[in-house]
């Protein structure tokens, strides 16, 4: 066993490589002499760069070229921010530990103004999540909402440009980063509701893998992963694989949990929203469940305009 050699499947954006590294430490620290090495590749998400994700595949885009890696065996492991991973693993593939979580909160971010309300009329702002732009209408519907990707270092130099009065990012990738003094303001959950998974870190491997997932269950943190297994559970019962405003956001009270949803629609006219509380063992249903009121409350239709199909059963 010490002999192998484990590979990490990372994109070599800083922040996918900052996470690739955490897991590679704490794995050789919670396995002395255990020998983890970092393989980086490029992804067609780091290729395409501007247009909006949704029209191009949505975030599996990210994930895809590293799960084809496992599985042709040239990696073991992959390194996710939850956020960016889909509800649906490949056959022979699956999540198996998420780490504690990092800040979940979004942030905000801005030369000249220090929170949201400060903005004034007709400010520009960018971020190209439909949920963030949901939730930032809903608040400030004179705030024009200007397209913003590519790696966090690339969005913030498009603010320093001039190019928007005040950007919104993941608190968490602005602290993995050493950025942390760029934030404003960190946006409460009850201004801007997180999207499932954020600030925490994932694995992914081949469950056939019992070696790896054995040595990997050191890095598990059993809380943050009840809090995430409920917001899935909410997002899987609402998705249908496109880009879609949702956020979702579980916290644990002891062992209760407390978990908030919403769906809204892009320009922040309308917003559904929910909570349940219940025992953590029912995180899984407690998720279902929500997502089940969020649809009979206008989820639904919300979410039929913006797939513009089918909307889930
Ligand atoms: N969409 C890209 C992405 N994926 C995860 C994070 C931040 C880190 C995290 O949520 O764990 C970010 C950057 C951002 O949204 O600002």
């Amino acid at each position: 066993m010490l002999d192998k050699i484990f590979r990490i499947a990372t994109r070599q954006s800083p922040l996918a490589l900052w996470q690739a590294q955490y897991v590679q430490q704490r794995l050789m620290s919670a396995h002395p002499g255990l020998r983890v090495e970092l393989v980086p590749m490029v992804t067609k998400g780091d290729i395409i760069l501007d247009t909006p994700l949704a029209k191009v595949g949505g975030k599996g885009l990210f994930v895809k070229e590293l799960e084809q890696a496992m599985l042709e065996n040239r990696a073991d492991l992959a390194v996710h921010s939850m956020k960016d991973v889909p509800v649906d693993f490949p056959e022979g593939l699956g999540l198996v530990t998420i780490c504690e979580r990092d800040d979940p909160r979004d942030a905000f971010v801005s030369h000249h103004y220090a929170s949201i309300d400060e903005l004034p009329q007709g400010a520009i702002v960018g971020t190209s999540s439909l949920r963030r732009q949901c939730q930032i209408s809903a608040r400030r519907p004179d705030l024009v909402i200007k397209t913003l990707r590519g790696n966090v270092g690339t969005r913030l130099g498009k603010l320093d440009a001039g190019e928007y009065d005040a950007i919104i990012l993941a608190a968490a990738g602005l602290k993995r980063l050493g950025l942390a003094d760029r934030i404003r303001q960190p946006l409460p959950a009850e201004i801007s509701l997180p999207a499932v998974g954020q600030g925490a870190v994932g694995i992914e491997c081949r469950l056939d893998d019992t070696t790896l997932i054995g040595l990997l269950q050191a890095l598990n943190h059993e809380d943050t992963a009840v809090c995430v297994k409920a917001e899935r559970a909410m997002n899987t019962r609402l998705e249908g694989g496109c880009q879609v405003p949702i956020g979702s956001f579980a916290l644990l009270e002891g062992d209760q949990l407390w978990l908030r949803g919403m769906v809204g629609a892009p320009d922040g006219s309308v917003m559904v929203s929910g909570e349940r509380r219940g025992p953590r063992d029912q995180a899984e249903q407690m998720g279902t469940s929500l997502a089940e009121e969020l649809l009979e409350g206008g989820a639904r239709e919300i979410l039929r305009d913006v797939y513009q199909g089918q909307p889930p059963a």
